[in-house]
């Protein structure tokens, strides 16, 4: 017989209370030369209405949660870093453009539902692999993207300037209303799709072949439209924000207590990732994450473990809630197919729903002979190839890319229609090469055709 009163019954030791994210190492942080200046930013940052509605960080985790499930594909894409003189309407429709076209194509030629969130809206702020860059003898601070300091190459330019997170803001608000107008407002109905592509099939081998998916999916539209069916869904489309965590300080800033739920969520954008270089367990970026209720990503490099990986499940989604986290995995194409089955196994055997996702660009970066950073487009493809086939073999969901894109018709990563001699006519880039617009193109008809369509 049990004897045991309530008085006497053995009690657990109290769980020890989690430290505060500022309480921890915070890798990839500004010098603020000036902390009292940083401070009266943050408060005027506080009083700021948010970016993005809890509601919707909401809706894109179930439809991450689809993603998870194999239910849907993610398409995630934009600039390496915004720029804060890049807010005009052509720069941002053109990177629209270019996901709503590799979005359709996707839908079409893949058949499956795509979950389309941007590099947008708040991607200002780059961690860098050196704090310092050297240029003829002359050592200045990084360029940690236009929310920190200047690209430009002067001591003035590149000192941290808290200044700067109100123009982030600014910028981001700015964008966001133009996604919003473009997406709600007419310009994304799918009987565009050969307005997106007006200007580029002429002059493009990806904008013919593109034409002839647009050709489909008109007379599907006709065919629906005789049939008496017209979706709503068909006139508008839904893309997200979102952009890494990196600035602690101007995230804490936007963050904010759902009326709703009397959750945290961070309203700077809809959905965050940790980078490669913030992923500590016992670091700032981690802890601050496991607190607001945003979708999260994080991305994982080629020496993550699977250990590590199950502690970042741990830490990031406590409840294994489907939606919540998504794996970016940026190992490159030379390790992808050796490291990615270790860690996806031990994630699908502990039971988690994750989402997995590939990044093709972070792990491909090298020097050209010319001095510029780039990335093979052919190693692009080798790399989503490789992460295709890792989870073929585990029967396992390959749930989205990630990818470094731009809608302007640049030259920074060499394959395609770019040459090596070709990068330094029109390389535009603040920090890492991206695809351009056929590069793009050209990659999501590689993924529907090949892979998605089976
Ligand atoms: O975009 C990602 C990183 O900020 C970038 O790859 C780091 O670049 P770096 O090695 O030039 O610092
Ligand atoms: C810095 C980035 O990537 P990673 O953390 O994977 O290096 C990025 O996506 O901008």
């Amino acid at each position: 017989m049990n004897t045991q009163t309530a008085d006497t019954l053995p009690t657990l030791p109290a769980a020890a209370p989690r430290p505060h994210w500022r309480s921890l190492p915070a890798a990839q942080q500004p010098d603020w030369p000036d902390p009292e200046a940083l401070r009266a930013t943050l408060s005027e940052l506080e009083s700021y209405p948010p970016l993005v509605f809890a509601g919707e960080c909401d809706q894109l985790r179930d439809k991450l949660a689809a993603v998870a499930r194999g239910e849907a594909f993610l398409l995630q894409g934009g600039d390496c870093a915004e720029s804060f003189a890049a807010v005009g309407a052509d720069q941002i429709r053109n990177k629209l453009k270019t996901l709503l076209q590799m979005g359709a194509v996707l839908t079409y030629a893949g058949s499956v539902p795509v979950v389309k969130v941007g590099r947008i809206a708040g991607q200002y702020s780059k961690p860098r692999s050196k704090p310092t860059e050297t240029r003829d003898g002359v050592t200045l601070p990084a360029y940690r993207g236009d929310s920190v300091n200047g690209f430009e190459f002067t001591e003035e330019s590149r000192r941290p300037d808290p200044e700067r997170l109100k123009r982030m803001y600014q910028a981001s608000a700015a964008t966001l209303n133009l996604v919003r107008s473009f997406t709600g407002g007419g310009y994304a109905d799918l009987r565009q799709v050969h307005a997106w592509n007006q200007d580029f099939v002429k002059t493009s081998r990806s904008g013919q072949r593109y034409e002839t998916v647009a050709r489909e999916i008109d007379r599907a539209l006709n065919f629906m439209h005789a049939c008496g069916a017209d979706p709503a869904q068909m006139h508008s489309a839904e893309v997200y924000a979102s952009h890494e965590a990196l600035i602690l300080d101007y995230e804490a800033a936007l963050t904010r207590t759902d009326e709703r739920t009397g959750q945290p969520y961070d309203l700077s954008g809809h959905m965050v990732w940790i980078g490669e270089r913030t992923r500590q367990l016992d670091g700032a970026h981690v802890e601050f994450c496991s607190r607001i209720r945003n979708p999260i990503g994080v991305k994982i490099g080629p020496k993550a473990t699977p250990d590590e990986v199950l502690a970042l499940i741990d830490r990031l989604d406590e409840d294994r809630e489907p939606g919540r986290l998504t794996f970016i995995v940026r190992m490159g194409a030379g390790h992808v197919r050796d490291r990615l089955p270790a860690l996806v196994e031990k994630v699908t055997a502990s039971g988690a729903q994750v989402g997995w996702v590939c990044d093709p660009m972070h792990g491909n970066t090298f020097e050209a002979p010319s001095g510029h950073k780039t990335r093979r487009f052919d190693d692009v493809l080798d790399e989503v190839k490789g992460f295709f086939e890792v989870h073929q073999g585990l029967g396992t969901h390959a749930g989205g890319i990630h990818v470094e894109l731009t809608g302007d018709d640049v030259t920074e990563c060499v394959g395609g229609e770019v040459y090596a001699d070709d990068l330094r006519q029109r390389y535009e880039t603040f920090c890492d090469p991206r695809l351009n617009r056929s590069q793009s193109l050209d990659l999501a008809f590689l993924v529907a055709e090949t892979y998605l369509d089976r």
